[in-house]
């Protein structure tokens, strides 16, 4: 079975727009589970232009499916994580100022960082998951951070998509396997949507899951956020 995490980022967009609490990233949170969500991602940047270090507080009390922190591992982010000890960190090697991650992590150059972060991570008792560009060459050295899982960065395969869905695909299915031989879990996430997400799946069955933030949350203007997050657990039940 592939999860299903919803990532709540833009919600917190769409409330930082206006001073108050509408709409309530924590309701928003539980409504998401109870209407099928498998996950709760959030990506806390440095700015807090859409989910604050306090949301990730006040989520951490309510989330009941699987929490999942992604981030730079800064002293911010390393504190928060092992104050809130969520059920996954991801990291993502953005620098402070990026508009989104937009790269996955040059394993091999930052391997002993690498090496050091998962370990105080998983000291404190959460599992880690590393974002990682369709590269075979990052694989190994990704294992050897001792990383539990890895997550595709998708973007590249979303906008190659339209033009030749079987080109767009072919890296990810090479370097799934080889995360397979290596014993990485598979995460996927990044600009997927209702029209990339069942190809993807039906490529790679054995992904454990995706986060998906963005067209979810545009999806859900038109369709409603139930409505929504059952058209995206279908895709996945190919
Ligand atoms: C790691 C990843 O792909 C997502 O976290 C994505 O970057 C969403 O972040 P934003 O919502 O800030 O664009
Ligand atoms: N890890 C990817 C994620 O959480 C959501 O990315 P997007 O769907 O907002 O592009």
């Amino acid at each position: 079975m592939t999860k299903l995490s919803v990532n709540i980022n833009k919600i917190a967009t769409l409330r930082n727009a206006r001073g108050a609490n509408n709409p309530n990233v924590v309701q928003v949170a539980l409504d998401a589970e109870r209407f099928g969500a498998q996950g709760i991602t959030v990506h806390p940047r440095p700015d807090e232009r859409h989910i604050r270090y306090q949301d990730v507080l006040d989520l951490s009390e309510v989330v009941t499916t699987e929490f999942n922190i992604e981030g730079y591992p800064d002293n911010r982010f390393m504190e928060l994580i092992k104050m809130v000890k969520p059920a996954q960190a991801t990291l993502v090697p953005d620098p402070p100022n990026a508009i989104t991650s937009n790269s996955g992590w040059d394993t091999i150059t930052h391997l002993e960082y690498l090496k050091d972060i998962v370990a105080e991570l998983h000291a404190s008792g959460t599992r880690v998951s590393i974002f990682i560009n369709p590269e075979s060459k990052f694989f190994e050295p990704a294992k050897e951070t001792g990383t539990d899982r890895v997550e595709l960065y998708t973007e590249p395969f979303a906008v190659n998509f339209s033009k030749d869905k079987h080109a767009a695909v072919k890296p990810y299915i090479e370097v799934s396997e080889l995360a397979r031989q290596l014993g990485l879990g598979l995460n996927a996430g990044h600009d997927l949507d209702l029209h990339n997400l069942k190809f993807l799946k039906e490529s790679i069955p054995y992904l454990d899951e995706v986060s998906i933030g963005h067209a979810l949350v545009c999806d859900a203007l038109y369709y409603g956020l139930e409505n929504t997050i059952q058209m995206y657990r279908r895709q996945l039940e190919v």
